[in-house]
């Protein structure tokens, strides 16, 4: 197999979402492989394709179809050729997808918590507060902790729901601090403690997806493959699947990785807070089952309420 040669006659195209956090993220992925192969800087260009989540903005993302919506259009544009890899924020990638594809290399992780926004502190939020999120995780979350708070759905890019809070539609909302150190907006919002707010499975991981079948791209994208981060991310995601029941489901998951152990927390909580349940499990990182042992653990010790949420 021989590793590709991009050149500006024939460069990598990079497909990404136009929003201004994809196309961020994709210029970062742009710049380690440039940086990696010591190419130049039009032998890697960006393609920014309109995804179907972004052209419906009104309705929250479980009713429109879910993670899917993302990551389709890249999916067909490196189908038809359009593109050679597409950049995907890892949380929004599905867990389970057809086998042409496969996520070869991820950058590493930034900053895994979840920022609060609009106040300094959970404990300044009013009696009945109003925070506009729309997902599932995060409101439960937060009634878990605060069970006299409402959660509205928001949706939209960053600076739209930063401008939501900005003009009083909500007391606070919360956003990944990874998304907004990208945006260059590292000192907005308070970041939550991994114990306050375990974050969604993948969060702050950037993935490079491309054919399965073009194998020299996997051996090309190895160069900017962080090893610890692969193996975290796919731990997190691994325990999402093995969770079961849907995507929306409140799941929180944070795993990390040092030399050949993984340390893998994960937490399900009913939609409205009022049961949440986590644990911790360390395994060795080539052991493939341990998350779902952590899954089932966490499942065996819940109650049939919450238990029925994942398999119905
Ligand atoms: N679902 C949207 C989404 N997907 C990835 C990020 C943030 C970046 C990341 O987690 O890597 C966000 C925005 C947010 O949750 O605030």
């Amino acid at each position: 197999m021989t590793v590709p040669e991009f050149t500006s006659q024939s460069p990598l195209r990079i497909g990404t979402r136009r929003s201004p956090l994809a196309l961020a993220q994709a210029e970062m992925a742009a710049a380690a492989i440039r940086q990696a192969h010591g190419l130049d800087e039009d032998a890697v260009i960006l393609v920014p394709m309109l995804s179907s989540g972004d052209k419906i903005q009104d309705r929250p993302l479980a009713e429109i179809g879910g993670k899917a919506l993302w990551t389709k259009e890249l999916e067909r544009a490196l189908v038809e050729d359009d593109i050679d890899i597409a950049v995907h924020s890892m949380k929004d990638v599905e867990t389970v997808r057809s086998p042409m594809f496969v996520l070869s290399a991820m950058l590493p992780r930034a900053d895994v918590r979840d920022r609060l926004i609009g106040v300094a502190s959970l404990d300044e939020l009013r009696h009945q507060a109003i925070v506009g999120t729309s997902s599932p995780r995060r409101a439960a979350q937060l009634k878990a902790m605060r069970p006299d708070l409402v959660t509205v759905p928001i949706r939209g890019n960053v600076a739209t729901r930063m401008a939501q809070v900005a003009a009083g539609d909500f007391d606070a909302t919360l956003l990944a601090a990874a998304g907004l150190d990208r945006l260059g907006q590292p000192d907005v919002g308070t970041s939550l403690s991994l114990e306050t707010m375990l974050p969604a499975a993948a969060q702050g991981a950037i993935g490079i997806d491309h054919l399965a079948e073009r194998g020299e791209l996997a051996v090309f994208l190895q160069a900017v493959n962080h090893l610890a981060t692969f193996a975290a991310v796919t731990a997190e995601r691994a325990f999402l699947e093995a969770l079961g029941g849907n995507c929306h489901s409140p799941v929180a998951a944070h795993a990390t990785c040092n030399a050949d152990k993984i340390m893998l927390r994960g937490e399900i909580l009913a939609e409205d807070g009022s049961e949440r349940q986590s644990d911790v499990l360390e395994f060795a990182a080539d052991d493939a089952d341990g998350p779902a042992r952590l899954a089932h653990a966490l499942l065996e010790k819940s109650s049939e309420r919450l238990r029925h949420l994942f398999t119905p």
